[in-house]
């Protein structure tokens, strides 16, 4: 097994981040930019203290969206998928990730090139395997980072927000030379699949019972008591990063043996978005 770095790609937040996008909440007029930055850099100095390197993607302040860069890039091993996201106005954030995860010296795969179609660049000449069915013909590929959830070698992505079923057969065919499958999830309730559920670092599927649309659909489910307890970050084998707005599930994962690292990601909650939006991270042996 080859033993890569511990990374994470981040992007600073906009001046412009009250104007981002919000579709399952009501928009805030209390959004703070500079309280946001100040969020931002703990969350980064967090990572950091956890042992990650970490990369910054160059800024996109004319995208407001932009801080949250895990919907830009999908990275599975040393493969980086360059995503197309759902939302036209998020579109062009791809630019900047592409540009990093380059110089990063990654694997780089178009999402847009892996349905055949003459959009984006090249696609990697792989036979796609294992392909998940379904999608309309002619659907329009798209894919948010924050639909991906990876659990060991399995991949889900959650579809009917801003993942169409296109995108996710284009996800299997990029990552057919790599050890994962690719599973869809149907999703309603929330806006990326991760909004609903995250998996612990032994692969326990966590969510807030009332905002998963299918709790049966995960074999091992664990159920938290506060909705901002539904997203860790998985820091290493013993150790999560999550909101501090969900203390009592931060003491369920002590009580399973787990060190919490609590942060304050309360304007990007404003948003839409939470701790695993925020960045991009590369496991040693992911
Ligand atoms: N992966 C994520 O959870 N991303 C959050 C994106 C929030 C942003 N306001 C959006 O609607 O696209």
């Amino acid at each position: 097994m080859t033993r890569r770095a511990r990374r994470a790609l981040v992007r600073a937040p906009s001046p412009r981040l009250a104007d981002g996008l919000v579709t399952h909440i009501a928009r805030s007029d209390s959004v703070d930019p500079d309280r946001a930055l100040a969020q931002w850099r703990d969350y980064c100095s967090a990572l950091s203290a956890a042992g990650f390197e970490l990369v910054e993607v160059d800024p996109a302040p004319e995208h407001p969206d932009s801080v949250f860069i895990e919907d830009a890039l999908v990275v599975v091993g040393d493969l980086a998928v360059v995503t197309a996201p759902g939302a036209p106005e998020r579109r062009d954030e791809v630019i900047g990730a592409r540009a990093a995860a380059r110089a990063l010296g990654l694997e780089v795969v178009e999402l847009a090139a892996q349905d055949g179609s003459a959009k984006g660049e090249p696609a990697r000449d792989e036979p796609a395997r294992d392909e998940p069915a379904g999608g309309e013909p002619g659907e329009p590929v798209h894919l948010d980072g924050g639909d991906v959830l990876k659990v060991g070698s399995a991949v889900y992505v959650g579809v009917g927000g801003r993942t169409t079923q296109a995108g996710v057969q284009a996800l299997a065919r990029a990552v057919a030379g790599t050890d994962h499958t690719v599973e869809p999830v149907p999703i309603s309730s929330t806006l990326h699949l991760k909004s609903q559920v995250t998996a612990l670092p032994d692969g326990t599927v966590v969510g807030f019972p009332d905002l998963v649309d299918q709790v049966s659909a995960w074999p091992r489910f664990l159920a938290v008591p506060e909705p901002e307890g539904a997203h860790v970050v998985v820091l290493a084998d013993d150790t999560v990063l999550m909101s501090d707005a969900a203390p009592r599930s931060a003491d369920l994962f002590r009580s399973r043996g787990l060190s919490v690292i609590e942060v304050d990601v309360s304007e990007f909650v404003k948003l839409e978005g939470c701790v695993t939006c925020l960045s991009v991270r590369q496991h040693p042996f992911d």
